[in-house]
């Protein structure tokens, strides 16, 4: 039993309050009213947090009707935090009931869909687009502009260097259609619609004038998101913006709102960095007492906020979606200034995470480059040191030993090329493990292709070895549970069908069932003598008969085990892991309820199909996916962005060029249509500045500062991952590498290293 079952609430919160350290008691401390916290990697933004959750419900006696509500990125977030805070309120014996942790889309969700009639949700239009539906939407969106805008598609088409040649006019009509059109859609759509602008919004600054390229670009904007928005509503869909401006639509409704409010205590945010201006106006909405002064979808329009109970947690500096959504680390910036002027903002500084090494050179990135030509505009980061915490502090083992140099550097002096990078970081693993079996390593990249690569390269090598590679983006296989399931049926359901045999003996290939070395079309294409051959058949090889005894254990199921049990037979014959077991079992579950009464074969595989093509099926989120990405001994492969939040402690970080960081504007030459510039980056930031106030920039401005804003971001991504690490960051990058991650052979032979790299190794030179 805990210690802090026995004691008086009072004293068991003081006790709760101590494991904090002095920054994060300031959270704890928190007595109603606004706060920001602004905090470096690894200061205990969350575990702060949730102490203050707990402290705070027991002080303001929270319940379900008066809640505290807690909202954070990514579901994964949210379930870590509503981890702790459950432990800390059992430990108090409060009421699990007087909090909630949700995504801000999950949130905006509940609200809206909460008063359907206000918002617009229809009944039969709760289906959120997914990313493939997306896409296709998208490219509908192109071709219906088109036809519905012919003089601007002119414009484009006969705009700038066009020789009027039949071959060229093909050319561009292919890339407008399939390329660039898309492309702008999609970064126009997002930037506008995640800022509460609508196309009338952008028309109506066309209107007005003053534009220096006389607002072309933004007019077609207005179209393609016109366009997109008709069509997305005629499939019944709806997307995550639409999320967040149905939720303020229902809020602005008086009564609405008294009664999201009444129930809401205080809303605690984390990851407030990347939230955009709207979804903060919700937030401040919800935490609020407030006096509407116009819109809420007039995302300039002040509301006037009689009491605000919010605390807003960040790191300005670990902003890295600013290129996906319209989130700014300015926005957040702007609240921690305007929180600082009303001294409620906390700064927390101390960090425990790292070892001594690892934080001078994050510091030195940062100094550097807020001192560089990339910090010309606008400084990518918030000057913002970490520093070791003290030597009373409540974390054990903080701020650890290094592992050898802490911070060990590899650059083209001794790297050739990008397999002996690969190579040379699988021996350091090797040697890592056989010091300590018990660390958790991981190897962060920036393009999946990357990681693909990588892994492959390790592969033998760490078989060899016996370390397992754990590859985050090729094992994310849970969303492919119901066409497994469907190609498996479809199988059992007609076993003689060449086509069916061979993709279920696809599924197990790709599963590692089955050995890959066969010719799997040789074993498909006589079915009846593969799967039951006679004395008179050639004798099966001893892999083909392994294949064979899966496939006929099928088929037996089929006729031993009622219809209902299948599903989870095949789950356990494709010996799927925790998240794909559950999310068969979800499967399984809406199968039944959808086919009740009428559940056979024919209805199941039907109702599959359906699924599959429409994809709305969404994988069960494990809650316990993070535990993976760190396991001990293992080697995880994982993407920068998913990365954060996370720590190891041993982190690679190889191929730092400066082609991927910063990376430089890039325009290939069949890309000029109205200048020179690219047409999505343009409409871009020109609607950025319409939401940031400021005069709209003409096309040659937009594209730099588009590109200015993308590099201060990559370089954010480069610290989050530096920040990562504990006990030793190794950070590399060869001589010979590709010039383009998705063609390998595009090799060149004369890569930079990221200047910011390159100066921390001529600034330290015993870490090379
Ligand atoms: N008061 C504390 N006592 C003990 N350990 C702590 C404390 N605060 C933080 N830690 C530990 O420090 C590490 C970092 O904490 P946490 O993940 O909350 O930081 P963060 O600020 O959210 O980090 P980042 O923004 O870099 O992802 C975790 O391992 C956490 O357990």
């Amino acid at each position: 039993m805990s210690a802090l079952n026995v004691l008086p609430l009072d004293n068991a919160l003081e006790e709760l309050r101590q494991t904090l350290r002095q920054g994060q008691r300031a959270m704890a401390d928190w007595n109603g009213g606004e706060l920001a916290v602004s905090a470096v990697p690894g200061a205990g933004k969350s575990t702060g947090m949730a102490v203050a959750a707990a402290i705070a419900i027991a002080k303001y006696k929270l319940h379900r009707q008066n809640q505290l509500v807690i909202v954070t990125f990514t579901r994964s977030a949210a379930s870590n935090i509503r981890k702790k805070v459950r432990k800390h309120l059992e430990q108090l014996h409060l009421p699990q009931s007087a909090f909630t942790v949700n995504t801000l889309h999950g949130l905006a969700f509940s609200i809206a869909s909460s008063h359907r009639e206000i918002s617009g949700f229809s009944m039969g239009e709760t289906q959120i687009v997914s990313e493939s539906q997306k896409q296709r939407l998208i490219r509908l969106t192109a071709a219906q502009w088109i036809k519905d805008y012919p003089k601007l598609y002119g414009l484009l088409l006969e705009g700038r260097g066009f020789d009027g040649e039949d071959t060229e006019r093909l050319r561009r009509q292919t890339v407008l259609r399939t390329d660039v059109l898309p492309s702008l859609a999609r970064e126009a759509i997002a930037t506008a619609k995640s800022s509460g602008l609508t196309p009338e919004d952008l028309r109506n600054v066309v209107r007005i004038g003053g534009i220096p390229d006389g607002g072309t670009i933004l007019e077609i904007a207005a179209g393609l998101f016109d366009t997109y928005n008709r069509l997305l509503k005629q499939q019944g869909m709806l997307d995550y913006d639409d999320m967040i401006l149905g939720a303020l639509r229902v809020l602005e409704n008086e009564s609405v709102r008294q009664y999201w409010q009444d129930r809401i205590f205080a809303v605690f945010e984390d990851e407030a960095q990347d939230s955009s201006p709207l979804q903060t106006k919700l937030l401040e909405i919800l935490a609020g007492q407030s006096v509407l002064v116009g819109s809420q979808l007039a995302v300039m329009e002040p509301i006037a906020l009689e009491v605000s109970n919010l605390i807003r947690v960040g790191d300005p500096n670990q902003a890295i979606n600013s290129t996906f959504t319209t989130a700014d680390p300015s926005f957040f910036n702007r609240f921690c200034d305007r929180c600082d002027r009303q001294q409620r903002l906390v700064t927390l500084d101390q960090a425990g995470r790292s070892t001594a090494r690892i934080m001078t050179a994050a510091n030195f990135v940062l100094d550097w480059v807020n001192q560089s030509q990339y910090a010309k505009q606008e400084a990518p980061f918030r000057q913002q040191r970490i520093r070791a915490v003290d030597a009373n502090d409540p974390q054990t083992n903080a701020n650890p030993e290094p592992l050898g140099r802490g911070v060990e550097i590899y650059l083209p002096e001794v790297l050739d090329d990008i397999g002996q990078e690969a190579d040379r970081i699988g021996e350091r693993v090797k040697q890592l493990l056989e010091g300590d079996r018990n660390l958790s390593i991981a190897i962060l990249v920036r393009q999946h292709n990357q990681g693909k690569f990588i892994s492959e390269r390790l592969q033998a090598f760490a078989k060899e070895h016996e370390i397992p590679i754990y590859d985050v983006e090729q094992s994310n296989r849970r969303s492919r549970v119901p066409a497994d399931m469907l190609t498996i049926l479809q199988f059992m359901e007609r076993p003689h069908s060449t086509d069916n045999l061979k993709a279920a003996l696809t599924v197990m290939a790709e599963r590692q069932l089955i050995n890959t070395q066969q010719d799997l079309n040789a074993l498909a294409s006589t079915p009846e003598q593969f799967l039951y051959p006679t004395v008179l058949d050639p004798e099966l090889s001893r892999i083909a008969k392994e294949a064979q005894a899966k496939c006929t254990g099928l088929l037996r199921a089929k006729i031993e085990l009622p219809l209902y049990n299948l599903i989870a037979f095949i789950a356990m014959t494709l010996d799927y892991e925790q998240g794909e077991l559950a999310t068969a079992d979800k499967l399984g579950d809406r199968l039944s309820q959808e086919l009740s009464g009428n559940y056979n074969m024919a209805t199941v595989i039907e109702a599959l199909q359906d699924i599959v093509l429409s994809e709305n099926f969404e994988a069960v989120e494990e809650e316990n996916l993070e535990d993976r990405y760190v396991k001990l001994g293992q080697l995880t492969v994982i993407s920068l962005h998913k990365a954060k939040g996370l720590d190891w402690d041993v982190v690679f970080m190889p191929f730092l060029s400066d082609r991927i960081c910063p990376g430089s504007p890039f325009m290939p030459d069949g890309m000029r249509f109205l200048g020179d510039y690219t047409l999505p980056e343009v409409a871009r930031a020109q609607i950025r500045s319409i939401l940031h106030e400021d005069s709209v920039p003409d096309p040659i401005a937009a594209w730099n500062q588009c590109n200015t804003l993308k590099q201060a971001e990559e370089f954010r991504l480069l610290y989050v991952g530096m920040t990562r690490a504990k006990r030793l960051l190794w950070l590399s990058a060869s001589r010979n590498a590709p010039f383009n991650w998705n063609n390998l052979d595009s090799r060149t032979d004369k890569v930079s290293v990221c200047p910011a790299i390159a100066a921390l190794a001529q600034k330290f030179p015993e870490l090379r």
